[in-house]
Formats: structure tokens, sequence, C-alpha cells
């Protein structure tokens, strides 16, 4: 497993070994201890798994508040995605920031977010399937959002913006100046 830290502080990229022969190729995708080792002491006990059909479909931003705040290890198994995690720890040196890349099924990287992010992504081909292990479970009502186009945080999507396909709760996300500080850095 390769890991790149990235700029805002708790977020890595993980690229799994893809050992590949006449087959094609065997890769592991998880292990707990390695991640506990390397990555963060977490237990996760739910896995999510989102189909988008459309290319320009976006989800989020999303998060849940203690006590269910949630670090999520996304990976992109069909199709290709931009996913994106925003800072909103109270008191960060990059509140407010964001941070973008490319997952796809062909590299098979995995974005680890911890607690304390907001996360979405867009697709960027038809057919995308997205599958994220979290490290607490669904909590109805300890779910929240942050506007996905709002110009505080500037995420440059790779997507057209007019176009977008998101949920009704998505276009009704609440910007970043009215988030309270439900996070400490
Ligand atoms: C997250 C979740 C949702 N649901 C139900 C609630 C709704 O009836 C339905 C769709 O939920 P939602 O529109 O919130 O799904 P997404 O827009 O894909 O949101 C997810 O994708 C973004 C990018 C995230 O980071 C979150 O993990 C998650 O919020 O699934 C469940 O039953 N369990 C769950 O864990």
């Amino acid at each position: 497993m390769k890991i790149e830290r990235l700029p805002l502080a708790g977020l890595a990229m993980i690229t799994p070994t893809r050992l590949g022969d006449h087959r094609g190729y065997f890769s592991e995708i998880f292990k707990d201890g390695w991640f506990r080792e390397n990555i963060e002491d977490a237990t996760f006990v739910q896995e999510n798994e989102s189909f988008s059909a459309a290319p320009g479909t976006v989800r989020g931003l999303h998060f849940q508040i203690d006590p269910f705040a949630q670090g999520k290890l996304v990976r992109c198994i069909a199709g290709k995605i931009f996913d994106v995690a925003v800072d909103i720890r109270a008191g960060s040196p990059t509140y407010g920031q964001w941070f973008g890349t490319e997952l796809s099924m062909e590299k098979g990287e995995q974005l680890w977010i911890p607690a304390g992010f907001a996360h979405g992504f867009a697709t960027l081909v038809p057919d995308c399937i997205i599958s994220y292990k979290v490290t607490s479970p669904y909590s109805a009502v300890s779910d929240r959002g942050l506007l996905w186009n709002d110009p505080a945080i500037g995420i440059e999507w790779p997507v057209p913006i007019d176009n977008a396909i998101l949920s009704g709760k998505d276009r009704a996300q609440p910007p970043l100046a009215d988030l309270p500080p439900f996070f400490q850095y």
C-alpha cells in the first residue's frame, strides 16, 4: 500500500498494490492492522455503496455530527469521480479549505477522510459506483450538510455547474458562513 499525506492535515491517499498476472490482478484493499498502524486507530462499523448513472452527478457535501461523526475511507469501484473533502474543524489553519482528487476503478486509489471534514463527489463518467467504509453507523438525526458550490469554499468542480444533478436536500444545504462549530481542530 502506498500512502500520500495531503495538504489538509489528516487526509491521506492510499493506493493498494495490484499483483498482476496473465489473468488480471489481485489486490489487498484493506487490512485493519495496517490501517491502524499507518493511518488512524479507527474501527469501521459500516460499508456503503452508491451508484450514480449520469456524469455530472454531485452528492454532498455531507458529514455526521457527534456522537456519530464519521471517518470515511472512499474508493471508486466503477467509473471515475472527483472526490472532495472540506476542512470544517474550528480552529484549523486550513478551515474552509478544500482538497479534491480523482478516484477511479482504473487506478484503485482510496481517500481517507477523518471526522471533521465534509465530503462530496462529482461523477466524471456514466455509471459510477463508490464504496466506502465509515467509522460510525448512519444516524439520520446526525446527518448535516454544506452547500456544494458555496463561493466561500470555491471548489473547482470539473463538471458543468449549471447542469449538475443533485438531490433536493443537496440543493438546499447551508453555506459555510452558517455552519456551527461542530468540530474542533
Ligand atoms: C448515508 C446513508 C443514507 N441512507 C439513506 C438515506 C436516504 O434515504 C438514502 C440516500 O441518502 P443520501 O441522499 O444522503 O445519499 P448520498 O447523497 O449518496 O449521501 C452520501 O454520500 C455522500 C457523498 C457522503 O459522504 C455521505 O456518506 C452520504 O451522505 O439512503 C442510509 O440508509 N444509510 C446511510 O448510511
